[in-house]
């Protein structure tokens, strides 16, 4: 058996590049070696700016996706080793498949705390499977601990009900990876407030043949939307007690009453039922090759301007892999679908470029920094260098807010906008983008940049 392209994986990264792909040459073949039956698209793509995209993640059977594309053939199977010197690889099934060109788009898989490995109570979320094995043990607990600051755990102290629950995080501030710790302020706000707007009716909506395997690619924006993500408490409600400053340094389990207890570094006792480690994530890189992919030190791999890895024709996209060339001032990788996404599609105009022989030239989204998501039910948007990223400490910050409304975060350097975090319904991202790519130079404007009465638009008019 072989294919021109053989792309592995089918997570959002994967998906894109078979379907790129299939879109720009529906003649040429094309395999997609899936581990898991359901595979991810992305549905409802709109364009919010030039370069920000909000878009559904839509599980799909593989027969669903042939038939949009019939040159995509999906074999649910698993890739046990690359033979890059006669390009084949071999899957777990013993498939010998041939290729012209190869995508690694294995994605990856939760890091949790070295803990994990001596408790079952200790879990991680990545896909459906997890998540329903987090629901059912959840439903049974009355307290928690959440590990992390980053996305996961912001969202999920968001949407968790009835439950005691300790967040345990690093820094001095709230949901650090993405905010500063004036929006953290912010958000805080709906930290205690009552959610019994949020009522979880009915169950995901999935595909409900049995014993199909669901394991696999990560899951999308909206995840929680319509699971019952609930404890066994039915008295208090909800408490979030955030451990500052603080990491884990030891678990063990009480043997009379069953419960996890938890030593933190600053000397904190947590007892709970369960704990959530949302600590990052690390690469799906189980398999062989002969000449060895160059790898970052956690172990992704390495990839140049044309998504190529160090290993020729083979190139790779998504979570699995590190963009390892010199970033546009205003761009920077972070492992999100929104990313997964634009590589997959990239890495399939580069793979027919070089097959044709036609100059490839970097996508416009590398340029700058774009990530739309919802956070403690806001609107947020973060652009460019939004946390000051690689500025140092040589940078001003404009701000605006209004209390459970807005929070706008301009970040200037030598009066030009670097980066913008804005949070609620601000309407302010085209400008933002344009302002960040064009840097022009606000210092005429002053303060009145963030003036709440006077229609910045207007200006550049
Ligand atoms: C709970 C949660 C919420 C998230 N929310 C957001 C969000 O709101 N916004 C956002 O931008 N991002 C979000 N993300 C991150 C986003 O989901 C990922 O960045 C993105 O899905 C990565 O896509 P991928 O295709 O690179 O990898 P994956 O989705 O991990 O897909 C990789 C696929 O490859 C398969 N695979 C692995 N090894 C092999 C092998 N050897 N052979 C064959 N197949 C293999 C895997 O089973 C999997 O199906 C979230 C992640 C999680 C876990
Ligand atoms: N809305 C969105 O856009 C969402 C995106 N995602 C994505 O899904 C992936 C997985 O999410 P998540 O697991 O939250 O990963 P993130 O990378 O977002 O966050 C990991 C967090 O865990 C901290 N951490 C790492 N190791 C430890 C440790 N041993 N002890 C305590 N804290 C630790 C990190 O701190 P430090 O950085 O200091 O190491 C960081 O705060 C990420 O790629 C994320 O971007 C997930 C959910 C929502």
């Amino acid at each position: 058996m072989e294919a021109t392209f053989v792309i592995i994986g089918g997570g959002i990264a994967g998906v894109t590049c078979a379907e790129t792909l299939s879109i720009l040459e529906p003649n040429t073949s094309i395999i997609l070696i899936s581990e898991s039956a359901l595979i991810k698209t992305a549905t409802n793509v709109l364009a919010i700016t030039r370069t920000l995209t909000s878009f559904d993640v839509k599980e799909d059977n593989c027969i669903n996706l042939h038939s949009r594309y019939p040159n995509i053939r999906v074999i649910h199977d698993v890739l046990i080793k690359i033979n890059d010197e006669n390009h084949t690889i071999q899957t777990k099934g013993d498939l010998i498949i041939g290729y012209k060109y190869l995508c690694i788009c294995t994605g990856a898989s939760p890091k949790l705390i070295p803990q994990a490995n001596a408790y079952s109570e200790i879990l991680g979320i990545r896909d459906t499977d997890s998540v329903e094995k987090l629901i059912e043990k959840l439903s049974e607990a009355e307290k928690i601990a959440i590990v992390g600051n980053g996305g996961i755990a912001t969202e999920l102290i968001y949407q968790i009900k009835n439950v005691e629950t300790h967040w345990i995080i690093k820094d001095k501030h709230i949901s650090a990876t993405f905010v500063d710790p004036g929006a953290s302020e912010f958000f805080q706000n709906d930290l205690s407030n009552d959610k019994d707007d949020i009522k979880p009716t009915s169950k995901r909506m999935r595909y409900t043949e049995e014993n199909i395997p669901k394991s696999g690619a990560a899951l999308g924006p909206d995840w929680y939307k319509n699971l019952g993500i609930s404890g066994s408490r039915t008295d208090s409600g909800n408490q979030v007690i955030i451990h500052y400053e603080a990491e884990v340094i030891n678990v063990s389990k009480n043997t009379v009453s069953g419960c996890l207890e938890i030593t933190l570094t600053n000397g904190d006792l947590i007892m709970c039922d369960l704990i959530v480690s949302a600590t990052g994530v690390t690469p799906n890189c189980d398999f062989l090759s002969e000449n060895q992919l160059d790898v970052s030190n956690e172990g992704f791999i390495k990839v140049n301007e044309y998504m190529k890895t160090s290993v020729n024709d083979i190139y790779a996209a998504g979570d699995i892999c590190e963009a390892n060339w010199k970033p546009a001032e205003h761009w920077f990788q972070m492992k999100l679908w929104t990313q997964a996404r634009q590589m997959g599609c990239y890495a399939a105009k580069c793979m027919l470029g070089h097959l044709k022989n036609e100059v490839v030239l970097q996508d416009f989204c590398f340029e700058i920094f774009t990530h739309s998501t919802k956070l403690f039910g806001y609107k947020v948007i973060l652009l460019g260098l939004f946390n000051g990223q690689k500025l140092g400490t040589d940078y001003e910050i404009l701000l605006r807010m209004t209390k459970r409304q807005e929070y706008v975060k301009f970040v200037l350097k030598n009066h030009k906008l670097q980066g913008a975090l804005l949070i609620g319904d601000t309407d302010l991202e085209e400008m933002c983008e344009n302002l960040i790519l064009n840097q022009l130079d606000l210092s005429p404007y002053g303060d009145d940049i963030l003036n709440p009465d006077i229609d910045i638009e207007d200006y550049f008019d």
